[in-house]
């Protein structure tokens, strides 16, 4: 599994700065963490979660591996793109494979950095984005079109539903509105999803600001907040270069640094977990004294299905879920206390997996 984030925006505007921040933080942060570069330009993350610690620290467990999200460093989107402008089709087809996008937006004035519209204004360069990927997406849909009417008329019943949903896409596309306005059923959400639009992604806008605005934020990010909040998106306010910096720093230089410039943490911890929150996801925790591991899932997962992200053997023979919640974990002072204090639960199949669940699986194979 994994979750995806792919970094959008115009060139210039930070996409590199943030992404090369991002993976060497994770690379620096974490030793014992399996760093990985699948590509040059995707790299998977640590999720930052101070649980974690604490649960290895009860636990004494050897070894701390956070749970970890991926991040795709998409070249700049042009205006034209969709038309297959710059290398358009190539980086749509980027975006088309991620989960959800962090769009970059130029909140930094600097002459000697050329933005390619020549002028400061991130709510503009969103539209510029937006606009792109709308006219993509429409024109995906019209191609698909072609071939799901035909599929219709050969009374396939997956084709219909497709062909309802990829022309209720189409109607809000036309009407200005990206794919995320509309509202899906429960019983369509699959398929809808399985559609792919670049529109339906969920965004989290990220204001690249100048180091001095990197607690306080500045006009930019302002409007940027505002245009966010009025479409219900996410934005976080961020200075891809001073984190950048950070990223070459020890810890503890690390600190002293951020607390000099006003910053409780890395703007990239807040970012991570923005882009988490953006997703829905959940964490769960399997604690032990060889380990202490965070694990990923979607809110709303069940017990087996939760099993099924350490091995798809843990699904198949599911049998229970041992579970402590974590403030019971934590208050107790561990498994065996929280155990003889009533704690450990014994969760089956229907059981919905809470945040911050410590579980053990019970399986056979
Ligand atoms: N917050 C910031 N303040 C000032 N300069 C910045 C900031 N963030 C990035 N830069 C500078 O902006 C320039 C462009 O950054 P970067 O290469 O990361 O852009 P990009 O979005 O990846 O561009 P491309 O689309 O061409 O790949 C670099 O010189 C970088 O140092
Ligand atoms: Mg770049």
């Amino acid at each position: 599994m994994g979750f995806k984030m792919g970094i959008v925006g115009l060139p210039n505007v930070g996409k590199s700065t943030l992404f090369n921040a991002l993976t060497r933080t994770a690379a620096a942060q974490a030793a014992n963490f399996p760093f990985c570069t699948i590509e040059p330009n995707v790299g998977e993350v640590a999720v930052p979660d101070a649980r974690l610690d604490t649960l290895a620290e009860i636990a004494g467990s050897k070894q701390i591996i956070p749970t970890r999200m991926t991040f795709v460093d998409i070249a700049g989107l042009v205006k034209g793109a969709s038309k297959g402008e710059g290398l358009g089709n190539q980086f749509l087809a980027n975006i088309r494979e991620t989960d959800a996008i962090a769009h970059v937006l130029r909140c930094f004035e600097d002459g000697d950095v050329t933005h390619v519209e020549g002028r400061v204004d991130p709510v503009a360069d969103a539209e510029v984005i937006e606009t792109e990927l709308m006219l993509a997406d429409m024109e995906s849909i019209e191609k698909r079109l072609v071939n799901i009417v035909r599929k219709v008329r050969g009374g396939d019943k997956e084709a219909v539903q497709q062909e309802r949903l990829l022309r209720t896409a189409m109607a809000a596309l036309e009407d200005g509105k990206p794919a995320r306005t509309v509202e899906v059923d429960e019983d369509d959400k699959k398929a809808w999803k399985m559609l792919q639009l670049l529109t339906s992604k969920p965004i989290l806008y990220v204001c690249n600001v100048d180091e001095a605005s990197s607690a306080t934020g500045n006009e930019f990010s302002k409007k940027v907040a505002q245009m966010a909040a009025e479409q219900g998106a996410a934005s976080v306010v961020i200075s891809a270069q001073i984190e950048e910096e950070i990223s070459q720093l020890e810890a503890d230089e690390a600190e002293m640094f951020l607390s000099e410039m006003g910053l409780e943490e890395a703007g990239l911890d807040r970012l991570i977990r923005a882009g988490y929150e953006l997703l829905h996801l959940e964490t769960y925790f399997t604690v032990g004294p060889k380990e202490a591991r965070a694990w990923t899932i979607k809110q709303g997962t069940r017990a087996p299905q939760a099993a099924g992200v350490i091995h798809g053997d843990f699904e198949k023979g599911f049998i229970r879920a041992e579970t402590i919640a974590y403030d019971d974990f934590v208050t107790l002072g561990g498994e065996q206390p929280a155990k003889e204090a009533g704690k450990m639960r014994a969760e089956g199949k229907a059981y919905t997996v809470k945040d911050g669940d410590v579980l053990h699986f019970l399986f056979n194979n």
